[in-house]
């Protein structure tokens, strides 16, 4: 078969099966430049709101609103801050009022356009307003194409806690172009790998040893394996999510290292000493620790998670926070706003072996204590 190499990338569809709330992730290139022809057969009417923020306006909002008006859609936009404060009770009340003011109504799109801060919130400000309108995610973040974009968990913190205030609503539609990729920093781009990383862990070793193989070139820019390692990821979540969507059960798996993460997130203030893909890893490496403690796993699984992060030249310690932290009973106490509790216990995603975990609540506090204020003293 002859090869054409002026012919477009191949775009990969994840669906997405949830019955009536069914959608299709679409992973590839040049997405965004043909946005009005993906989202127009979503539409009443040839209009969208879209909602992102600073950094991403500059960089892709020109794109977006040409790609639309291609397609026949013409666009109003909002620019929220950049950063994780922006997922808070302000924002929403001002995304809210803003798309009251815009006159969306129930039949209406709105679109999301920027990495998990804005996609969860602007989720969420879709799942209020009017009792719920469509809305499509455009994630720009790597972190955001192969997680928070797809299962329909949206929501804002509070002081006490990442993602308290939130609904499961699903979105229409996902665009996730690779292309967008390009312009991330590095520091995002790694922060993202976390939650790519994370899959392999808590459910596919194979994935983990292709990971291991190829993450650094992938980092490094190559568009095909970018493309495969979301086209994976997506993947291995829908299948999570279609058999749990409201997590009673098993999507709980996907909040591996999360329980250390969001803690820590906490701890930080959700400000730029700790991206919440960071505290991922940090709390993966945690859990394979606290695994390997309790004689769940090998000594060699935790090892092994720890090298391939400090090859990927990611954060992998406590000791790679700046600044100070709360002792380990503070850690813990943060720990106790985790939406696992069941019963006022903490429930932890553990592992038998990279790719094979396991939620329990069987954690004696003394071994998690002895975890805590090792990390703690580095
Ligand atoms: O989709 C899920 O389910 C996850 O747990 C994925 C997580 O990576 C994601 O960060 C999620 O938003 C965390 O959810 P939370 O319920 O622990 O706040």
């Amino acid at each position: 078969m002859s090869h054409d190499p002026t012919a477009a990338p191949a775009i990969d569809d994840v669906r997405v099966s949830l019955g009536a709330r069914s959608y299709t992730v679409r992973v590839g290139r040049g997405l965004i430049a043909r946005a009005g022809a993906e989202i127009a057969p979503l539409l009443r009417r040839n209009r969208v709101c879209v909602i992102t923020e600073a950094t991403v306006a500059e960089l892709q909002l020109d794109g977006l609103r040409t790609g639309l008006a291609e397609g026949g859609v013409a666009m109003e936009a909002l620019i929220l801050p950049a950063g994780e404060a922006t997922k808070s009770w302000r924002y929403l009340e001002q995304a809210v009022e803003w798309l009251i003011a815009q006159k969306v109504e129930r039949g209406d799109v709105v679109v999301a356009l920027g990495g998990g801060v804005i996609g969860d919130l602007v989720g969420f400000a879709a799942s209020i307003l009017r009792r719920g309108v469509r809305f499509v995610q455009i994630p720009t973040s790597l972190l955001a194409q192969v997680d928070s974009s797809v299962g329909g968990k949206t929501g804002i913190n509070s002081p006490l806690g990442k993602n308290l205030i939130g609904a499961f609503h699903q979105p229409s539609l996902v665009l996730a172009d690779i292309d967008a990729l390009d312009t991330l920093p590095a520091r995002d781009f790694l922060a993202g790998y976390g939650e790519v990383v994370k899959y392999g862990l808590l459910g596919d070793a194979a994935f983990f040893d292709w990971l291991d193989a190829n993450a650094p070139a992938m980092a490094a820019g190559d568009k095909a394996l970018r493309q495969e390692a979301v086209r994976h990821s997506v993947r291995m979540k829908a299948d999570i999510v279609e058999r749990d969507e409201t997590e009673q059960g098993d999507r709980a798996l996907l909040n591996l290292g999360h329980t250390f993460g969001h803690a820590l997130e906490a701890a930080t203030g959700y400000s730029d000493r700790l991206l919440h893909g960071e505290g991922v890893a940090i709390g993966c490496l945690l859990a394979f620790d606290l695994s390997a403690r309790l004689g769940l796993c090998s000594q060699e699984a935790p090892e092994r998670v720890a090298e391939h992060l400090a090859r990927m030249g990611m954060k992998r310690t406590l000791s790679d926070i700046e600044g100070d932290l709360p002792g380990r009973d503070g850690l813990i106490a943060l720990m106790g706003q985790d939406k696992k509790v069941q019963d006022g216990s903490l429930r932890f995603i553990l592992v038998r072996a990279i790719g094979d975990s396991f939620v329990t609540a069987d954690v004696p506090r003394a071994a998690l204590a002895d975890l805590l204020d090792e990390a703690l003293a580095g």
